[in-house]
């Protein structure tokens, strides 16, 4: 699944009519179509949840968990509906008469239903329009609300205004006539777009504050309204959808904390733009799912292993992590690396380290570098490590290195002389931010290198403030894989992992049960180890930041609270 901006979205739209001559009718026709089918399915949850359960709300009636890979969910509840409406079984041959309108028996409980939409003056609008005449015509109540004079309503946006003007159904102009709520059993938010520009405006602003004032569910259209469509951050007034139904493709801000929690589940809908259009045009975000990893990244996701395959077979990793204060985080990237399938597994810690560590886990190979002042890590242990990396794979650094004199240096020695991909995290990550302009002499790496950074980390990497990070992550990790030739996984609810090429992916799997000390450390060591079973720099770390978060999930059933996952339980589970 593609995401894009509110600039690209423009272009495809543009393209779409111009190029191909899909009239701009036919598609708001379509999204406000895939709008009304939403809200009617909306209130059947919604009956269901108050006759198996006076007093419930259909909040309770829908898995929270869509909410966090919804996006993914959904698509493979719409393949498997599409796989049933292939099915070669024919249902019936009687030459019977179907009449596909509205039935009879969901009728009477859409009547119920008093549906307010809430129309602003641009296309966003005009989709309102069509979803306010549909669910009319389906038989619920319905109101429109005009943001502004419907006068000001232009090209399709103001065809649909007369469509609902012929029809008789109710009319507020907000501001000018009194609207109350209160016996809003739903609302369509179609006050703002993609085409969004700054803070949402008076009278919009106070129409968002009444409609999330009101308690109603809100289904908003395309994007909630007073979102930041291109990084998800949000104005002071913005809706707070239960549903959004996005049109054609996924937009960036709605893949982003803290815009996908306000946006609720999100359903795409195609309206008629060919979905391969994005690509054609050069969109290079995608979310990151099954079908990614197996068409964009070209990724085995089965994981099949060779019949006749040896330990050499899968690879050799080299972890250089931990000191004697922190010999946990290597040992759990290191543990990580053997788990998730590498034939061998060496690591490496400051000598004095050696004899706490023997034993703690017997599938693994020690070895042992030179140590420091007390007992931490030494810069004379680069030629060491390089020297134990040549026989290894791939060499993973970082995890509870702590830093030490000289580690500027130790650290571009491993960069510039090691042959294989390198991993860098963590203490590693340290090092790089404090070698600031210095790196631009560093030699640039045949092999590839996957940094691992968590917003702080980003930050000091950046030398801007983390809230600036998390703004806009999407954006600060492409610009960073791009100027320094990296693949870079920008941790946190909704990891970005942004390759060289530009390319990049939004990953939906995990939970915030994983942020717990150690998870990160684990993450190193999966994506090390797929690096040593011949995964590329962009393949390793795409489908480990997708195996770490799925392993996550399963700790959390299998602990039955996310809160309970501590980080050895994520290795457990892979
Ligand atoms: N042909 C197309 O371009 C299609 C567009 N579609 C819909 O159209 C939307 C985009 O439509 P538009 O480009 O007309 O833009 P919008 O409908 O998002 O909003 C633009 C209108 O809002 C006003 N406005 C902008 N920023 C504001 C602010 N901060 N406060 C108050 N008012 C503000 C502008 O003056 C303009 O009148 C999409 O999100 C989608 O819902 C769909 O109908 C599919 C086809
Ligand atoms: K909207």
């Amino acid at each position: 699944m593609d995401i894009v901006t509110a600039d690209e979205m423009r272009q495809l739209d543009r393209y779409t009519i111009d190029k191909l001559g899909i009239p701009a009718l036919t598609l708001m026709e379509n999204a406000g179509r895939a709008v009304a089918d939403e809200v009617i399915k909306l209130c059947a949850v919604k009956s269901r949840a108050s006759h198996e359960n006076t007093g419930g709300t259909a909040r309770d009636y829908v898995n929270p968990i869509r909410a966090a890979d919804g996006a993914e969910r959904f698509r493979e509840q719409a393949a498997e509906e599409a796989i049933q409406a292939g099915s070669r079984e024919l249902p019936y041959h009687s030459g019977g008469i179907r009449v596909e309108l509205w039935n009879d028996g969901r009728r009477a409980a859409l009547q119920r239903e008093h549906w307010y939409i809430l129309v602003g003056k641009g296309n966003n609008g005009g989709d309102g329009l069509v979803a306010a005449r549909r669910l009319a015509d389906a038989g619920l109540r319905v109101t429109v609300v005009y943001a502004a004079s419907p006068d000001t309503l232009r090209g399709e946006a103001a065809a649909g205004r007369d469509v609902i003007a012929a029809l008789g159904i109710p009319v507020i102009v907000y501001g000018r006539d009194d609207l109350d709520l209160r016996d809003a059993t739903g609302i369509v938010d179609a006050l703002l777009g993609t085409g969004t520009q700054g803070p949402p405006r008076e009278p919009y602003a106070s129409l968002i504050r009444e409609a999330n004032d009101s308690g109603a569910p809100i289904v908003s259209v395309d994007v909630p309204s007073g979102l930041d469509t291109d990084t998800g951050s949000l104005h002071e007034y913005c809706i707070r959808a239960y549903v959004t139904v996005c049109l054609a493709y996924l937009k960036r801000g709605l893949v982003q904390y803290p815009g996908a929690a306000a946006a609720g589940d999100v359903v795409v809908r195609y309206i008629g733009i060919p979905p391969a259009l994005a690509r054609e045009c050069g969109v290079q975000l995608r979310l990151l799912t099954r079908d990614t990893l197996r068409e964009a990244l070209n990724v085995d996701v089965s994981r099949s292993r060779v019949p006749d395959g040896h330990k050499g077979t899968y690879g050799h990793v080299l972890v250089a992590a931990g000191s004697l204060r922190m010999s946990g985080a290597g040992l759990l990237a290191a543990r990580a690396a053997l788990r998730i399938g590498s034939g061998l597994v060496t690591w490496a810690v400051p000598e004095a380290l050696l004899p706490h560590v023997i034993g703690a886990a017997p599938e693994l190979i020690l070895a042992a570098a030179s140590t420091g002042r007390d007992g931490e890590w030494n810069a004379d242990s680069a030629d060491e490590l390089l020297q134990l990396a040549q026989a290894r794979d791939v060499l993973a650094v970082g995890p509870g290195l702590g830093r030490f004199t000289g580690d500027t240096g130790w650290l571009r020695c491993l960069w510039e002389q090691y042959e294989g991909p390198l991993v860098l995290d963590a203490d590693a990550l340290n090092i790089l931010a404090s070698a600031g302009p210095e790196l631009d002499g560093w030699k640039p790496r045949g092999a590839g290198a996957v940094l691992t950074p968590h917003p702080g980390e980003m930050a000091r990497l950046l030398g801007i403030p983390a809230a600036e990070v998390q703004r806009d992550r999407i954006a600060y990790a492409r610009q960073y894989a791009r100027t320094r030739g990296v693949t870079l996984v920008l941790k946190g609810a909704r990891t970005v992992i942004a390759c060289p090429d530009g390319s990049a992916y939004v990953n939906t799997t995990g939970h915030a049960g994983m942020a717990t000390g150690g998870a990160g450390d684990v993450l190193t060591g999966i994506i090390a180890g797929l690096l040593a079973q011949g995964l590329n720099t962009s393949q390793a770390a795409a489908f480990g930041v997708y195996l770490h978060g799925i392993a996550g999930e399963m700790a959390a059933r299998h602990r039955q609270h996310p809160a309970a996952v501590v980080a050895g339980d994520i290795i457990e589970a892979l």
